[in-house]
């Protein structure tokens, strides 16, 4: 392929106007770009659009063909049975446009599924949230996306986790505003998987006398609660409602993100 790439530029004398960088796309760290037209492997389509959207660089567009499906689910709105953590990540920081769908027919020889293309902006104003709060509130949401907020807060191994990263954020004070910076190292291959068993945090169990865990646990509920969100479903809540949400819960000394892992 990029032998052939080359020749063809080579043919018509444009060979000073092309680099050819062959590496992994998800390892490799992008030089300045401002237009991205891809036919990307579809197995990767999840991580690629997370670095693209929350990288560091700022691009004016990303023209992507993806699976039909995965175009759908990253379309999707709040409410729509494709609406997932992905989408409502994706979308707080870009637009995502539906260009066109191609079908299996077009290609030779046939795949087995049919594609779209799908053209994803980054939005030029961001909202004022630390992105990596964000990115572990959403996490915690959209564990079981059909899961009440109620439910999903009110899990022990859950509220051990906030209350771990509560208490961490507590210590340092105050979350940094990563708007402009990106965020590293972030993946959605968890996208939609229940966390299950986690030995820190039942080490932690152990150490916070019951309590304690009760009153962080009815405080969370009753911020749920005065807000309305409690019976609430994740996926069927606007971007704008969850960072109301996740604002009422910071200012209520809940926080999300491990510390620890910055
Ligand atoms: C859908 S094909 C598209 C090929 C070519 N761009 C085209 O349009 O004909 C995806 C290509 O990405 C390559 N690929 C797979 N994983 C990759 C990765 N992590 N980084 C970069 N390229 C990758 C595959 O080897 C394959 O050649």
């Amino acid at each position: 392929m990029v032998d052939a790439l080359r020749k063809r530029v080579a043919d018509r004398g444009s060979e000073d106007r092309l680099t050819v960088i062959q590496k992994d796309a998800l390892k490799t760290e992008f030089p300045p770009f401002d237009i991205v037209v891809a036919n990307i492997p579809y197995q990767i389509s999840s991580p690629l659009i997370i670095k693209l959207v929350y990288g560091k660089i700022q691009f004016r567009s990303a023209t992507l063909l993806l699976q039909k499906e995965f175009a759908r689910r990253l379309l999707a709105n709040p409410g729509d049975s494709e609406y997932n953590r992905l989408a409502v990540n994706v979308k707080l920081v870009a637009d995502v446009e539906f260009a066109m769908d191609v079908s299996k027919r077009d290609f030779l020889p046939v795949p087995k599924v049919d594609s779209s293309v799908v053209i994803i902006r980054p939005k030029t104003e961001l909202p004022k949230v630390n992105l990596a709060e964000w990115w572990a509130f959403t996490r915690t949401c959209f564990g079981k996306k059909n899961k009440t907020l109620g439910a999903t807060f009110k899990q022990k191994r859950k509220l051990m986790e906030i209350f771990k990263t509560s208490t961490l954020a507590g210590l340092k004070k105050d979350v940094a505003i990563t708007n402009n910076d990106g965020i590293s190292g972030v993946s959605v291959e968890d996208d939609d998987i229940d966390e299950e068993g986690n030995s820190e945090e039942e080490s932690l169990s152990s150490s916070v006398p019951e309590g304690e865990m009760n009153l962080f646990k009815e405080k969370i509920v009753g911020v749920l609660r005065a807000e309305g969100f409690e019976d609430k479903r994740p996926s069927k809540l606007s971007n704008d409602e969850l960072l109301h949400l996740l604002a009422v819960l910071n200012h209520a000394g809940v926080y999300f993100h491990n510390q620890a892992e910055s």
